[in-house]
């Protein structure tokens, strides 16, 4: 999969939640949005996915504004998984995750609307609960679910705020390898994420958000450095082991 446009906010703003913010996000890669509890990470993704307007600046997919695209167009180009997620109806896992085929009403062919959702399915380690009802899943298996439903689209974007946050060690590192994956294969992939380790281990890029400001914008070694992290979360930390495997140590204080 090749040719997603780039995604770009430019001096986007939200009153009393975020401040004046820019970045050119580029496809192919995993773009991890980092800070403390109301820096801002939820509202700048919402923004990014065009699900909150800004009160200045605007978002651009590519060449066009991306509140001006139509709803369709929008829900293919990126699939979006909410902080806490809410399930309107007690439907099947299957039926729930075929719901992501949506966008793509009357287009490509059942097959391949089946083969989206049997692929998501998989992914997710939910063949087990295909045709249990989401209301007798457990939270991590519904989390499970909800980010099938997101893969089932199988949009050009990927926005998930905190995607790993409900679920356990392996299925943490499958989806962590499933989202490289989807970056590898050209899609863009943005993670709001608290592990810093997670960030520093997976993203190709971190956004720090500090009060609604972005303070830092880089690889992860510059942007999630002991500095950054002292200023930011105010905690002394230093990263241990190997580049692609770091622990962060956390000190007694400043
Ligand atoms: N719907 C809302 N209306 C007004 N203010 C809001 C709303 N949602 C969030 N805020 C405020 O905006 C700021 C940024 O919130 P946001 O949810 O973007 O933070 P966050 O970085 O995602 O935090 P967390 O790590 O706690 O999820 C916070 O001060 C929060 O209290």
């Amino acid at each position: 999969m090749t040719g997603q446009a780039l995604l770009e906010a430019r001096a986007v703003s939200v009153a009393g939640r975020l401040d004046t913010v820019s970045a050119v996000l580029s496809p192919g890669q995993v773009t991890a949005i980092c800070g403390p509890n109301g820096a801002g990470k939820s509202t700048l993704l919402a923004c990014l996915g065009g699900l909150l307007t800004p009160d200045a600046g605007t978002v651009r997919l590519g060449e066009a504004a991306l509140l001006s695209l139509p709803p369709r167009d929008r829900a293919r180009a990126i699939g979006f998984l909410p902080q806490t997620p809410e399930i309107a109806w007690d439907v099947s896992v299957e039926v729930l995750v075929s719901l992501g085929r949506i966008p793509w009403a009357g287009a490509g062919g059942q097959g391949e609307a089946q083969g989206a959702i049997d692929e998501a399915i998989a992914a997710m380690d939910l063949a087990a609960f295909r045709h249990r009802p989401v209301s007798r899943l457990s939270g991590g298996e519904r989390a499970r679910a909800l980010m099938a439903r997101v893969l089932a689209t199988r949009p050009g974007w990927l926005l998930a705020d905190e995607p790993l946050a409900n679920l356990d060690l392996a299925h943490a590192a499958a989806l962590t390898a499933r989202l490289g994956d989807q970056a590898r294969d050209g899609r863009g992939v943005v993670l709001v994420l608290h592990d810093l380790a997670m960030a520093m281990n997976h993203a190709d890029r971190v956004l720090v958000l500090d009060r609604g400001g972005l303070v830092a914008d880089g690889p992860p070694g510059e942007a999630l450095s002991p500095g950054v992290i002292a200023a930011v979360w105010g905690v002394a930390a230093r990263w241990l082991g190997e580049p692609g495997a770091r622990a962060l140590s956390l000190g007694k204080g400043l």
